[in-house]
């Protein structure tokens, strides 16, 4: 097997000399745009400040604006060549992955196609290597060796692949060849998967996989919903998605017009080194909290702690189900139509400890304008009428008290500062005064004035509060379970968090809502394509919200409705209704069944664990039974921890601790960070750490470990069929090694399971 490796090595060994040429190259380009960009920055001395005469003013203002156009243009050159340059040391490192043999129908041409993270031509159009996101390399993903069609910028082009070839390479070596005709081929694959995990995802550019191909490469779904296993690269597919997006359109979308919405910080810190490894800069990344915060900077919202360890009982659990939904949504939106009519709560405007616009002054305004105008309309009118009315407030106060005895009082300090640049003349006494009173009272009215453009003056609680109050009108709660003493009960309580600054989850987007509903805001059109992770732990009610606010966006969201650790039996709900929200023909559904994380035996397990866990299938990969141990004691659970983090240590392997609640992780904590190592993760905003973590459940979603040893899954701790979804979530979080321990008795959760997929310890 010479033959291959030693015609590929001379390419290889080409292809690096032309890589090295072109570094050299740029070396020198970037050394010349520094040159060129520290020229017109020296510049500035030349420009000359002629303030006298207008014309002079002028001229100076036409020198500085040239000069920084020079500057911005030269800077925009230094970018770009540095930018070049970093892609070269990437294509340095590792040039290509893959090779394809094409020959296009039509042509009499056999190409190779060496595939790697960016494109390479040592002339114009002589491509060495081609980037994986062009038109032709799909067929490395997609395709068998034999006869395809590939999608191009020119339509569908059929061709024949005579060769399809991996490689890995080290240090500009080949070290394997692998000539496979399957797509893209499982020992790859396999050697791929069997590394050890990092507290950094990295990217799975070389071995997509067919299907994540199709997500990736998507351009016509307006939705894009991907609902996928536990570990089937739901996530590793759409980072490659948001890079080739990045790509596809480059020139019309930069990263901050991609967001992405995760299920918590610690995610985003895992998965934030993706992108930039395949050379792209990351998108807007938040979680559902930090969008809501920005939001909302006066209130504090229910945490995800909060919100997980929260135990609603069965009629509040119902209001809560209910706040999610759809009917909700409808019932707000006829809700605040009618405020074109009525009931619209407004807040009166004072000045100095005076009303000057009394709310019932402002309310005839607001129902003044015709009857069509639509709520935004309306609050606009009114505000730009209160500014008018305000205007002539200032203009009646030029000869008030306090105006006189404020010119009065004036320092010399403030009295330069209310002259600013002006000529310092007055043709007269009066006139000086005048002057100073308008700028008094513009001044002290500013807060105001400000309070006004910002809609202060309506009375945002107070309407939300009304709309919970009258709500029974609009939707039958009966429908929902709920009756009307349990209904005013959660106003009541909602109108207690408000008091204290509070608002829960389920009432955080209804507020945002009712503020754009009667804002009448049109939504962050800038943001071209949203995607939400995790989107079985979102509401109807937050998804129709998000679509409302994004309205340009194309949304691809993925989940696993089997993972819904928040939602739990609303997540079948969710895609019914997305089916209302997003037209049918353009939402497309791909579902990824084949999981990539975890050995054959702990995705075996883990499915067990599931009703319906049938359609995932265990990628191939061999590795010890999940292990059960029950003990009759916390001690002895703590012990059994110790001696399975001595084996894990012993096999290299990293381990996370996953407890059900955070004062369980502290337990834990406290028993073992005497002997050894640990680290336990209390927020969302904390940093990832190698070496052993203990985690609670809520904040180990979308991670993954070497081995995983879950706390006390006991039917004390787990004894609803609803934290079934939370068990399968943390089992499946382990690549390697499972151990399960609990005190006493084991959660009936785990009855169902068959006693030969994991061993007793
Ligand atoms: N095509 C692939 N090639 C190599 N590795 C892959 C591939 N697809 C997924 N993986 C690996 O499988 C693991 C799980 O992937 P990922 O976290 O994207 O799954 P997920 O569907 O988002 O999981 P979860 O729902 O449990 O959070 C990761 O280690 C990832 O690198």
């Amino acid at each position: 097997m010479a033959e291959p490796y030693d015609t590929e090595q001379q390419r290889l060994d080409f292809v690096l000399a032309k890589i090295k040429e072109a570094q050299t190259r740029n070396a020198n380009e970037q050394q010349a745009a520094k040159q060129r960009h520290a020229d017109v920055d020296s510049g500035w001395q030349d420009v000359r400040f002629k303030t006298n005469t207008y014309s002079g003013l002028f001229e100076t203002a036409m020198s500085v604006r040239e000069q920084q156009q020079m500057l911005a243009q030269r800077e925009s050159e230094m970018h770009s060549t540095q930018e070049q340059g970093k892609t070269l040391d990437r294509l340095a490192k590792r040039p290509y992955f893959a090779r394809i043999d094409v020959q296009d129908a039509g042509s009499d041409e056999v190409e190779s196609i060496y595939i790697g993270l960016a494109s390479f031509a040592d002339r114009p159009d002589n491509y060495l290597v081609y980037d994986w996101r062009a038109p032709i390399s799909s067929i490395y993903y997609d395709d068998n060796v034999g006869a395809v069609t590939y999608q191009t910028p020119a339509g569908p082009q059929d061709a024949n692949v005579s060769l399809k070839r991996q490689f890995q390479l080290e240090d500009g070596k080949i070290v394997t060849i692998f000539d496979t005709d399957e797509t893209v081929g499982d020992q790859m694959l396999l050697d791929a998967v069997a590394g050890e995990s990092s507290t950094k995802m990295k990217s799975i550019v070389t071995t997509i996989q067919r299907e994540q191909n199709k997500i990736i490469r998507n351009t016509s779904a307006d939705l894009l919903f991907v609902q996928g296993a536990a570990g089937s690269g739901k996530t590793s597919a759409v980072l490659q998605r948001v890079a080739y997006l990045l790509y596809r359109y480059r020139g019309q979308l930069t990263s901050g017009q991609v967001v992405m919405f995760s299920p918590n910080q610690l995610f985003n810190d895992y998965i934030d080194q993706v992108l930039p490894e395949l050379g792209e800069q990351n998108m807007v990344q938040m979680t559902y909290y930090q969008y809501a915060s920005r939001r909302l900077p006066r209130f504090k919202l229910e945490t995800l702690q909060a919100r997980f360890e929260g135990q609603p009982n069965a009629a509040e659990k119902k209001i809560i189900n209910f706040k999610g939904s759809m009917a909700y949504f409808q019932a707000m939106q006829a809700y605040t139509d009618s405020l074109n009519q009525a009931d619209i709560q407004l807040r009166s405007i004072s000045f100095a400890g005076q009303e000057i616009i009394s709310a019932d002054r402002i309310r005839s305004i607001f129902y003044s304008f015709n009857e069509n105008y639509k709520l935004g309309n309306r609050v606009q009118a009114t505000r730009e009428k209160l500014l008018k009315l305000l205007q002539s407030y200032a203009g009646s106060q030029l000869k008030a008290d306090w105006v006189e005895e404020s010119i009065q009082d004036l320092s010399k300090e403030e009295y330069d500062a209310l002259l600013g640049d002006q000529p310092k003349e007055f043709k007269s006494e009066e006139a000086e005064t005048k002057y100073l009173a308008r700028k008094i009272i513009k001044q002290a009215l500013a807060p105001i004035v400000r309070g006004v453009k910002r809609n202060r003056f309506v009375n945002f609680n107070r309407q939300f509060v009304h709309m919970l109050n009258v709500m029974p009108k609009y939707v039958k709660l009966a429908d929902f379970g709920i009756t009307e003493d349990n209904w005013r009960a959660s106003v009541r309580a909602t109108v207690k968090g408000m008091q204290n600054g509070q608002l829960t989850l389920a009432d955080m987007t209804p507020f945002m809502m009712l503020f754009d509903l009667i804002k009448g805001s049109h939504g962050q059109r800038d943001i071209r394509f949203v995607f939400i992770d995790e989107i079985q732990d979102y509401t109807p009610f937050q998804l129709a919200f998000l679509k409302m606010n994004f309205p340009k966006a194309r949304f691809t969201m993925l989940g696993d409705l089997n993972q819904a650790i928040f939602t739990k039996e609303n997540a079948p709900a969710l895609q019914k209704e997305l089916g209302k929200l997003f037209d049918p023909a353009k939402s497309e559904y791909i579902e990824l069944t084949e999981t990539y994380r975890s050995t054959q035996q702990i995705t075996d397990f883990a499915k067990a664990l599931l009703r319906d866990g049938a359609t995932i299938h265990a990628f191939n990969r061999q590795g010890a039974l999940p292990k059960v141990e029950v003990v009759d004691s916390q001690a002895s659970m703590v012990a059994a921890a110790k001696e399975q983090l001595a084996a894990n240590q012993a096999a290299h392997e990293t381990t996370a601790i996953i407890t059900k609640t955070l004062a369980e992780a502290e337990t834990v904590y406290a028993a073992l960070k005497n002997d050894t190592d640990v680290t336990v993760i209390r927020t969302e905003n904390q940093r990832l750490v190698p070496g052993t973590i203990i985690v609670p459940a809520y904040l180990a979603k979308g991670l993954e470990f070497d081995a995983v040893i879950m706390w006390d899954a006991s039917n004390r701790t787990y004894q609803d069929e609803d934290e079934r979804q939370l068990v399968y979530t943390i089992a499946s979080r382990a690549m390697h090694q499972l151990t399960i321990l609990a005190e006493g008795k084991l959660s009936p959760l785990f009855d169902q399971v068959d006693q030969e997929l994991y061993v007793k310890g």
